[in-house]
């Protein structure tokens, strides 16, 4: 704790802040001096963030509403107390797809899973609000059934029950939640058929116990037909690309853009440009020892492709 304090003190310099904007955003290039957070920790990078575009345009047309707004989020691990994350600024508006990216260890996992809640985790710093509401102030199970919903990198076995009554018991409990009747077996069966088939999956896969001996393919698969199942108004995917196939990413891909509308959002994390021709990110950001430090478009991902994160420091 005393670690953490000694390394958020407010900056002492004045901020520096240069703006540049494209035909659709402003971007802000905070100097290391303005970098925006609260959690100071040495290691400082100028940092690029794109303002929040104003809640109407000139010509009378609304702008998306905001749907996540992170400010200097800070947290660290709950049982060594290590600061994991070092002021994450991140704000997503209904229909967008941001992508992060970053180097193994960046902290990516960790945002995404501060963001549902996780208790390995503790927020030290920062505000999350979601949908108007302080995100960091509701139980895990109420962050779902707000409307956040996360893919796990590596989704949990769980034996002993079906995957079919899995979605069920988690169906019904959002029904219940918004007041509406529950779905008897049969009923729930006729909602799920048309979703199964949305991801390309097999009618065994409702039987088989949730992810037991899945492949990982198979996981990823389960994880968005629980997404299709259970509808989010965020979703967060965490390296949904990974071991994936060709086709089965091609799948999952499409299965992700047709749950996409202009009310919704994913924050996807991934590694690879790959994934980004399938989904289009509207941004991609950049995450490094906590912290995100670039937001751009996909010429990013390219750059990063071509030569690298040492290449994309250079830009
Ligand atoms: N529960 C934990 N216990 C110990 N260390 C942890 C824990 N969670 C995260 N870390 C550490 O925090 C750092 C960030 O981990 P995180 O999984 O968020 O990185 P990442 O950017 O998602 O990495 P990758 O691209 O490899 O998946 C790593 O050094 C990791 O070892």
């Amino acid at each position: 704790m005393a670690l953490f304090h000694s390394c958020c003190l407010p900056t002492p310099s004045p901020p520096q802040l240069l703006s540049f904007r494209n035909s659709t955003s402003k971007y802000l290039l905070f100097t290391p001096a303005a970098t925006p957070s609260r959690c100071r920790f040495p290691k400082l990078s100028a940092a690029v963030a794109v303002e929040s575009p104003p809640a109407s345009s000139a010509d009378g047309v609304d702008s998306p509403k905001l749907l996540l707004e992170v400010r200097d989020l800070c947290a660290v691990i709950t049982e060594s107390r290590q600061p994991i994350l070092k002021g994450v600024n991140l704000t997503i508006h209904e229909g967008e797809v941001h992508a992060v990216m970053g180097k193994n260890g960046s902290g990516k996992s960790t945002f995404a899973k501060v963001l549902v809640g996780h208790r390995d985790y503790e927020v030290t710093e920062g505000t999350v609000v979601f949908k108007g509401e302080n995100l960091l102030d509701m139980a895990p199970e109420d962050r779902s059934l707000a409307g956040l919903f996360m893919s796990f990198q590596s989704p949990v076995e769980i034996p002993g029950v079906s995957n079919i009554d899995f979605l069920q018991m988690a169906y019904n409990a959002r029904r219940r939640k918004l007041g509406e009747p529950e779905l008897s077996p049969l009923e729930f069966y006729g909602y799920i058929a048309p979703k199964l088939e949305s991801v390309n999956a097999k009618i065994e896969f409702l039987s088989r116990n949730v992810n037991e001996g899945f492949s990982g393919g198979e996981k990823k698969r389960n994880e968005i037909l629980q997404l299709a199942v259970l509808g989010a108004d965020l979703a967060i995917l965490d390296e949904i690309d990974s071991g994936l196939d060709v086709d089965a990413l091609r799948d999952v891909a499409n299965a992700v853009n047709k749950l996409l509308t202009p009310t919704n959002s994913v924050l996807m994390i991934t590694h690879y440009r790959r994934l980004l021709e399938f989904i289009k990110p509207t941004y991609i950001h950049i995450m490094d020892d906590g912290r995100i430090v670039k937001t751009g478009d996909i010429s990013i991902a390219e750059v990063l492709e071509k030569g690298g994160y040492k290449a994309l420091s250079a830009t």
